[in-house]
């Protein structure tokens, strides 16, 4: 169908998201256990936007033309890939669908996407959308699976031309090998993260104890880009963590259905396992546990905002993705010591700058090696802002123009010229 036809295609459905937000919000916190309000205020709102920006694209998408040496005419074709294959994570069901599937449409391909087995529900309602959009039967197929069968499966085919995962970087590795074991298809990969906060002296305190505290616990810490280490220049550090601790001891965490409710259960009991596990290895590393460290409650995955003070760079709380609601404050005295430790971790997804100095800033923007830096603010995830990880954090880049290459081929035509009026 032509750009025009598909980009309609896309503001409908997103003219239906619109419609049925309050059941798709409602749905979203079934599936996942995160706040309805955080689900109908924040990313519903976001999910729609994505569509509209990515509708606005697919009737903008369009070659070269080359100049070369010789009788030639030269062009380039910008072809959609062919059938993609994506495979999601369970921590924001929607908008990772809408990450994968906003630029794979636009550019003109055919989808076959994997939610996660914990969260299969919301993702299948709004294909359905998509379907009364007046999207063609084919063009978008969302399946439910298991990710060593259903994942496995995509990440190996032979006719899937591209593989989009996103999820942990022990998991990215493996569908990476699969990837280059069948048919070599391009993959992109959005993994982990253990992204610094870093907070100057300069700062202003209550707006950094706020965003710290916003950039850690959002969406149960669940977050790949989560600011889980939280560094605090000395000048203000025992005044930053009376704060941080206070405002973590404030924090509303129960029923995600409740109205005010900040904090609602983990995904699963693996999770939350896991997340206590850490808890008790950062008490036994000799980190000092200012609040939480429990369970909350007794019944459902839900834990104690936990805030960890006098963490130091080897603890594993300090170094491993918890992906729960676990504060790692840590100490520093300058900014070259901050860089550098900012720094030695395998990942670099983002990183948080606090300071009022423009210098400062700018020196930090450039030596932090990550895909995001925000600065005095923290999680902005406009549809047209670039994200993805260095090192072990991933490769290439999703949203805005960037995800658009991940999803097109580039052919090269080259026309013999008989008798060109002009080179
Ligand atoms: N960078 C990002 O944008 C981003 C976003 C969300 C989550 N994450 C990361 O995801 C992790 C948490 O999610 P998780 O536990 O669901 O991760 P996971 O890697 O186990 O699962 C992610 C997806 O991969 C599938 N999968 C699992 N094993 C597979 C296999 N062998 N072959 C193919 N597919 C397979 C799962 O079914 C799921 O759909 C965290 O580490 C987090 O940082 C990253």
């Amino acid at each position: 169908m032509t750009p025009y036809e598909r980009s309609k295609i896309i503001l409908r459905f997103a003219d239906l998201l619109e419609k049925h937000s309050d059941e798709i919000a409602a749905l979203e916190t079934w599936d996942n256990g995160k706040p309805h309000e955080q689900a109908a205020k924040a990313e519903i709102p976001m999910l729609i936007r994505l569509f509209r920006y990515y509708a606005g694209w697919a009737d903008k998408i369009h070659g070269l033309t080359v100049p070369a040496d010789g009788n030639y005419h030269v062009q380039t074709l910008h072809e959609p890939i062919g059938v993609a294959g994506q495979i999601i994570p369970w921590n924001f069901p929607l908008l990772m669908f809408a990450w994968k599937v906003g630029p794979a449409l636009a550019c003109g391909n055919t989808i076959v996407l994997k939610s996660a087995e914990q969260t299969p529900l919301s993702a299948l309602y709004v294909s359905k959308l998509f379907h009364e959009a007046g999207l063609p039967p084919g063009v978008l197929n969302v399946i439910s699976g298991f990710g060593p069968t259903a994942g496995a499966a995509l990440a190996s085919h032979m006719d899937v031309d591209k593989l989009a995962f996103t999820g942990s970087t022990e998991t990215g590795k493996i569908v990476l090998q699969m990837a280059a074991k069948s048919n070599l298809k391009p993959v992109t990969l959005e993994l982990g993260g253990k992204s610094p906060f870093i907070v100057c002296g300069d700062a202003d305190i209550d707006k950094a104890v706020e965003l710290a505290h916003f950039a850690l616990f959002f969406n149960q810490g669940q977050c790949c880009c989560a600011g889980s280490r939280t560094y605090v220049h000395e000048s203000i550090y025992d005044e930053f963590l009376e704060k941080a601790k206070a405002r973590a001891m404030r924090r509303v965490v129960g029923d995600p259905f409740r109205k005010g409710v900040e904090q609602g259960p983990q995904i699963d009991s693996e999770q939350f396992e896991k997340i206590l596990r850490y808890i008790r290895s950062g008490v036994e590393s000799g980190a000092t546990l200012e609040s939480g460290g429990e369970r909350f409650g007794s019944k459902g995955y839900y834990i104690q905002p936990t805030v960890f003070s006098n963490v130091q760079d080897d603890m594993l709380i300090a170094k491993d993705e918890i992906f729960g609601p676990v504060q790692s404050i840590l100490k520093f005295k300058d900014l070259d010591e901050v860089i550098r430790r900012a720094n030695t971790t395998r990942y670099g997804l983002a990183a948080g700058v606090f300071t009022q100095n423009i210098d400062t800033a700018n020196t930090l923007t450039r030596a932090l090696r990550a895909g995001t830096v925000w600065i005095n603010c923290f999680d902005v995830f406009d549809a047209a802002i670039p994200f993805g990880g260095y090192k072990m954090s991933g490769q290439g880049r999703e949203k805005g123009i960037y995800s658009l290459n991940n999803y097109l081929q580039v052919k090269a035509v080259v026309t013999s010229l008989k008798k060109p009026a002009w080179l």
